[in-house]
Parts: C-alpha cells; sequence; structure tokens
C-alpha cells in the first residue's frame, strides 16, 4: 500500500546518499595482496579471535574460507567480484558496539568450523555451504544497535515495511542489494535454477536469525531428532537443521574461552543499555532489565538465563547428534559457570 511504498523509499533514499559498494581501488587492493593461510587466521577451530586481525586481515580471512571450501573454482566466482562483494558486505555494517562487522566474521567462522572441524560439511552440498556462509556474513547487514520492538515501538519505516523478523528481512534486502550492485554478484556464473536455490537458501537462513522463530524451529527439530531422523536430506528437514546452525553460530561468542565471552558480553551490553537509554529519553519509558544500564549488576544471572534457556539446550541436541561439534557445548557450560561465580558475589 502507500504507506509501505513510501517507508520503501525512505529507506532506499537512506542508501542512495551513501554508495553500498566498496570503491574500484580498495577492491583491486585486496585482489593484488596475498591471502594467509587457514591455519595462520586459525580458520578451523571453534576457539577463533579477532581481537588482534585488522580490518584487512578480516577481509583476507574470509576469503580463505571460500577459498578454503573450493566455492570460488566450484562457482566460477570471479576473484574481483568475491573481493569487492567481500568489501562492499563489510561497508554496509555500521560501527555500533555489538552488531557489527566483526561479529558476522565471526558467524561466519563459526559456520566454517562447523562444515570442517564439527565435520557437517558431509551433510551440506556445495551450494549449501555457499549459501550458509554468504547467509552468516550478511546475516545482520545495516543493523542499527536496535531490535525489532524498539523498530514496532518507534514505527520506524523498516517496521512499516516488514511487521514480523523486521530487522532479519532488512538484513536479507540489503544482501540482495549488494548482490544486485553492479561487479558484485558473486553468483554471477550460476544456473538460474541454482541462483534460485542459493537465494532462497540465503533467505530462510538470515530469517532463521530472529530468535523469535528459533524457539519453534528447536521443537520441530528435537521432534525430528526423537524420531531417530538422521538423512537431513529433504528440503524441509535441510531447511530446520540449517536454522539451528544459524543460531549456533549467531550466538557462538557464549562458548569462545573465558576473557573473550566476557570481553563480547560487554560488548552486547553496551549495545543494549544505548537502546535503553533511547527507550528512556525518546519513548519516556523503563526498558527490560537487559537493556538497563541501573541493572546492569543483574548481568551475571541475565547471562546463565541465556546459557540455560537458548544456548546450552541448542549445543546439547547438535552435539548428541553430530559428536564432532561438542567443543561448543563444552565451552558454553564452562562459561556458564564463569557466569553464575560473578553472579553468587554481586
Ligand atoms: C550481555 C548482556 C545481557 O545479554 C543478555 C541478557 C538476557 C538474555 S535472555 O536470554 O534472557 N533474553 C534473550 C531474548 N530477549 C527477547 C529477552 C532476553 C540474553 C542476553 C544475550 N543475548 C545475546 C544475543 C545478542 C548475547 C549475549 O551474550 N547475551
Amino acid at each position: 500500500n502507500a504507506c509501505k511504498l513510501m517507508a520503501k523509499q525512505k529507506v532506499a533514499l537512506e542508501c542512495l546518499s551513501y554508495h553500498a559498494t566498496a570503491s574500484n581501488d580498495a577492491t583491486l587492493k585486496l585482489v593484488k595482496e596475498d591471502i594467509p593461510s587457514a591455519e595462520r587466521f586459525n580458520l578451523y577451530s571453534f576457539t577463533f579471535i579477532d581481537f588482534d586481525l585488522t580490518d584487512d586481515e578480516t577481509c583476507k580471512a574470509t576469503i580463505r574460507m571460500f577459498l578454503e571450501c573450493n566455492l570460488v573454482q566450484q562457482f566460477h566466482i570471479p576473484y574481483e567480484v568475491l573481493c569487492r562483494w567481500v568489501l562492499s558486505v563489510k561497508k554496509n555494517y555500521r560501527p555500533v558496539k555489538y552488531h557489527n562487522w566483526r561479529h558476522a566474521l565471526n558467524v561466519t567462522q563459526t559456520m566454517f568450523a562447523m562444515f570442517k572441524t564439527g565435520k557437517m560439511e558431509r551433510f551440506m552440498n556445495d551450494l549449501e555451504m555457499l549459501g550458509l556462509l554468504v547467509a552468516c556474513l550478511c546475516h545482520d547487514l545495516d543493523h542499527r544497535g536496535t531490535n525489532n520492538a524498539f523498530q514496532t515501538k518507534t514505527e520506524s519505516p523498516l517496521a512499516i515495511l516488514y511487521s514480523t523478523s523486521t530487522m532479519e528481512h532488512h538484513h536479507f534486502d540489503q544482501c540482495v542489494m549488494i548482490l544486485n550492485t553492479d561487479s558484485n554478484n558473486i553468483f554471477q556464473a550460476l544456473s538460474p535454477e541454482d541462483y534460485r536455490r542459493v537465494m532462497k537458501l540465503v533467505e530462510t537462513a538470515i530469517l532463521s536469525t530472529d530468535l523469535a522463530m528459533y524457539f519453534k524451529k528447536r521443537n520441530k527439530f528435537l521432534e525430528l531428532i526423537d524420531n531417530g531422523e538422521f538423512d537431513w536430506q529433504s528440503d524441509d528437514k535441510k531447511d530446520l537443521l540449517s536454522g539451528m546452525m544459524m543460531t549456533a553460530c549467531d550466538v557462538s561468542a557464549i562458548a569462545k574461552p573465558w576473557e573473550v565471552q566476557h570481553r563480547i558480553a560487554k560488548l552486547v551490553a553496551d549495545e543494549f543499555f544505548d537502546q535503553g537509554d533511547l527507550e528512556k529519553m525518546q519513548l519516556k519509558e523503563q526498558p527490560i532489565a537487559m537493556m538497563d544500564r541501573e541493572r546492569k549488576d543483574e548481568l551475571p544471572q541475565m547471562q546463565v538465563g541465556f546459557i540455560d534457556v537458548i544456548c546450552l539446550p541448542l549445543y546439547k541436541v547438535l552435539s548428541d547428534t553430530f559428536p564432532w561439534m561438542k567443543p561448543l557445548y563444552q565451552g558454553t557450560a564452562e562459561n556458564r559457570q564463569h557466569w553464575q561465580d560473578l553472579a553468587e558475589k554481586v
């Protein structure tokens, strides 16, 4: 309707004033440079840490993951297009405290480690691996550091465009916009059939990162496991497994070594508190505990809740079914103890 059209134009206008694609200089510079090995970046490990990587190195680590999965050769991705696309994706993440480019890189690296070290690649074909890595890198594009509830409450243009999974629809929109920008289309050599399939896969995967959808899907997933499901090859079962893997990657900071988890949790808290401040000032309303900086001493207890309600159940069913995913369950269980110790101190 007219209202949605207006909202779409507002969002588009905001993008017009700002070139979404990477510059040719930046692209050609990246094309010319050597790409360090996967071992140099520790890409095969579930304890990968990005803190000491420069922005340039994060782009090279991303390219290394695509090369390691043999996707560049397999799908005839022109190398310059891959470089431009990675730089364009990075450029379309905002410098917010948590949902930024570094988060996207970490989620993508966890998916890579799941394929390789977690041995999940045996359940995925090449097109699915390509789609899931692209979905991870794009899953939070143009995040503003505020959640779906905030879009609805402030009647933001995005909430008018998408009434459910508001941000996740926008992230997918941005992913499509970048692929449709000149010389950024890494899928350009795919057959029309493969193109349609991989875009559907990317859309489903990005939408599955809305935690509100996760609970519904997890129950369905648990049912399949209880019924002794193991082939995972039919489309709807593959969608379910991919959705679980996307959430597992999205929250995987919870499984990192304690110093890393503790430092990332502070970034998450700071972004939540910024939204809480906006709600106090702009909306004159009391934010939920998670976003209220006056209640920061409840944070350790909230993390224990997050681990018990969202993270451990997911990593348990994944590691029970796919044993090489166990490090994610183990890392999370260890961090639960650390958060519990802090919760008891307060
Ligand atoms: C660290 C600052 C506090 O962080 C949290 C507080 C509460 C809960 S919650 O599970 O109770 N729950 C989630 C669903 N909301 C709708 C209601 C509240 C989760 C987090 C949390 N989320 C993420 C993902 C962005 C990462 C992370 O490390 N911690």
